[in-house]
């Protein structure tokens, strides 16, 4: 959503947003929108430095749209000083006009779910956003989750980002809010974090749970990358919030350190003797693993229908977040076993006749890729083989990484397609092939995944990873329908006769 202009017909005034134009002027505007297309009589159009180009560069064709009022910078206000001279709408030249657009935005739609978490890290977010929704629900809350897979739960709605927009964020929260959602947990993407999509945010608590390379082509370096993540626990957790941090997540004693520093509550996960959810015993199963933990020295055993060792991890920062958010360590216990797995997060997709099996799993880092494979192999007696690509678009330094991860852990390798977007999809694969020559590649996903099948024998398991819930390969613009899960089950009927 680029703008939004609903449901308050009387408009409000700029000071009611926090706003103050540089002309004292206070103009009642009619909605905010950052899309200059979008713009409706008496908006504010929020003129924002873009990856691509400055918003400003539209302040011209928005005020013939009608905006009422213009939020930028001092760039924006400069590049656009021709299309405002003799202008009457307000100019506010705010020094980020990204966070006056975040709080604009939650002061006007104003309703939040009352309880809100928010959850940082370069892998798990989905997963812990979406346990700790079905944490609350099963203690009979009105609760939801915000990101990768969309708004689900008590109130659902789809979503073209991780974290959306501030705009799209804050309608949607008033919206569920009015649905009568009082619990929500939100992914904080290191993108929306940087964008100050999530500033207007009121959050009881946020978590933590890894930081290893991705997403290189928007902050460049790692340091970057981990500013972005720590202003989660620097700058939008309140004075009174929780910080909760998986210490055996890579980066975790670091975030620990910076939420401690500013004198933040603080709720540790890990196997490290000091953590307050500390795991003491995992023994893995088939379909599952028991899972043995103490909470501030006493111990608790139970059973988690969840594959993957990492997924212990990823539950009991879900359970830290709800427990700092107010409820009953006991009873979040209790429901831990209800849990169940996120769609393509080390779902199994299919089993073959001869028992080997399909796993569909959503790894698309190095690091996401080794913990998937090593999460696998307590589970398999015989080989690992692997379906996977790199995306278009997208931190190309990963890619030699992934090869590298895939080849140091699995036995059998298939490089293949993985969203290319606008980029030559052989020369992608030629990055990752790369690192594990000796791999097959195969350019077309679905042939990859009949090969990968075919090639299974008794004991052995395929991970199809990258795509996970995806239902599209992009390639040059166009959204072609894909879906790992159900080329699994395609590539299984067809090899093995069943439909
Ligand atoms: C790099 C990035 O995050 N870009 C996002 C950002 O675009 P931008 O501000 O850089 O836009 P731009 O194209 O340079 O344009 C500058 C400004 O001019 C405005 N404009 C532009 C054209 C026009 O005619 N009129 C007009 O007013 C635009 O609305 C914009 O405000 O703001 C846009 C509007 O909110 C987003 O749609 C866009 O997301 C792009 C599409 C994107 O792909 N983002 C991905 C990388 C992303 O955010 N991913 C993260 C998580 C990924 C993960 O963790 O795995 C996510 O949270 O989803
Ligand atoms: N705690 C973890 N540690 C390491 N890897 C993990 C962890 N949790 C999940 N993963 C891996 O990362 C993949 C993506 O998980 P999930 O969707 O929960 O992460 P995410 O942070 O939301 O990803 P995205 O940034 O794309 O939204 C999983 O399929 C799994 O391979
Ligand atoms: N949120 C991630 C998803 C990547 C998923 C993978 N299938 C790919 O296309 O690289 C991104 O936009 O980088
Ligand atoms: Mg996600």
């Amino acid at each position: 959503m680029a703008g939004a202009g609903s449901g308050t017909a009387a408009g409000k005034h700029l000071s009611e947003l926090g706003l103050t134009a540089r002309s004292g002027r206070d103009p009642r505007i009619s909605g905010l929108t950052v899309d200059s297309r979008a713009v409706k009589d008496g908006m504010l159009f929020a003129a924002l430095p873009g990856a691509r180009w400055h918003g400003a560069e539209f302040i011209g064709p928005a005020l013939r749209m009608g905006a009422a009022a213009i939020l930028t910078d001092a760039e924006g206000a400069k590049l656009a000083a021709e299309a405002l001279e003799g202008s009457s709408a307000a100019l506010i030249v705010a020094g980020d006009p990204r966070e006056a657009l975040a709080y604009a935005a939650a002061l006007w739609f104003g309703a939040q779910p009352a309880t809100m978490v928010a959850v940082t890290g370069t892998n798990g977010k989905t997963s812990v956003a979406t346990f700790t929704r079905q944490i609350w629900m099963a203690l009979g809350h009105a609760a939801i989750n915000i990101g990768t897979t969309g708004v689900e739960g008590a109130w659902a709605a789809p979503s073209s980002h991780t974290t959306p927009d501030p705009i799209t964020l804050q309608a949607m929260l008033a919206e569920a809010a009015a649905a009568g959602v009082t619990h929500a947990a939100m992914e904080a993407s290191s993108h929306g974090l940087d964008q100050r999509r999530l500033d207007g945010v009121r959050l009881k608590a946020a978590g933590f749970t890894n930081l290893t390379q991705d997403h290189l082509d928007y902050h460049h370096t790692m340091e970057a990358y981990a500013d972005a993540k720590a202003a989660l626990f620097t700058r939008l957790l309140p004075e009174d919030g929780t910080a909760v941090v998986n210490l055996n997540g890579a980066g975790g004693a670091e975030m620990l350190a910076l939420a401690e520093e500013r004198g933040l509550k603080t709720l540790a996960i890990g196997r490290d003797p000091l953590a307050d959810l500390r795991i003491t015993g995992q023994r893995y199963d088939a379909t599952g693993q028991d899972l043995r933990f103490d909470w501030k020295g006493e111990p608790f055993q139970l059973h988690l229908n969840l594959v993957g060792g990492f997924q212990a991890e990823n539950v009991l920062v879900a359970a830290g977040l709800a427990i700092a958010a107010g409820a009953a360590p006991r009873d979040v216990f209790a429901v831990l076993p209800q849990l169940t797995g996120v769609r393509g997060r080390m779902q199994l997709a299919a089993t073959r006749k001869n028992g080997a099996a399909v796993y569909v799993d959503y790894a698309h880092t190095p690091d996401a890729i080794e913990t998937a494979l090593k999460a696998l192999r307590p589970h398999v007696m015989g080989r690992i083989v692997i379906v996977f690509g790199a995306g278009g678009d997208r931190d190309t330094t990963k890619r030699p990484l992934m090869g590298a991860a895939a080849r140091a852990h699995a036995d059998v390798l298939y490089v293949t397609d993985d969203n290319p977007r606008s980029e030559e999809p052989a020369t992608i694969r030629a990055a990752v092939l790369a690192a594990c020559p000796d791999a097959n590649e195969v350019g077309d996903r679905a042939e990859a995944i009949l090969l990968g099948v075919d090639a299974l024998g008794p004991g052995d398991a395929l991970l199809i990873a990258g795509k996970g819930h995806e239902t599209g390969q992009t390639i040059q613009g166009q959204v072609y329908p894909f879906d790992d899960v159900e080329q699994a089950s395609i590539a299984v009927a067809a090899l093995d006769g069943v439909i």
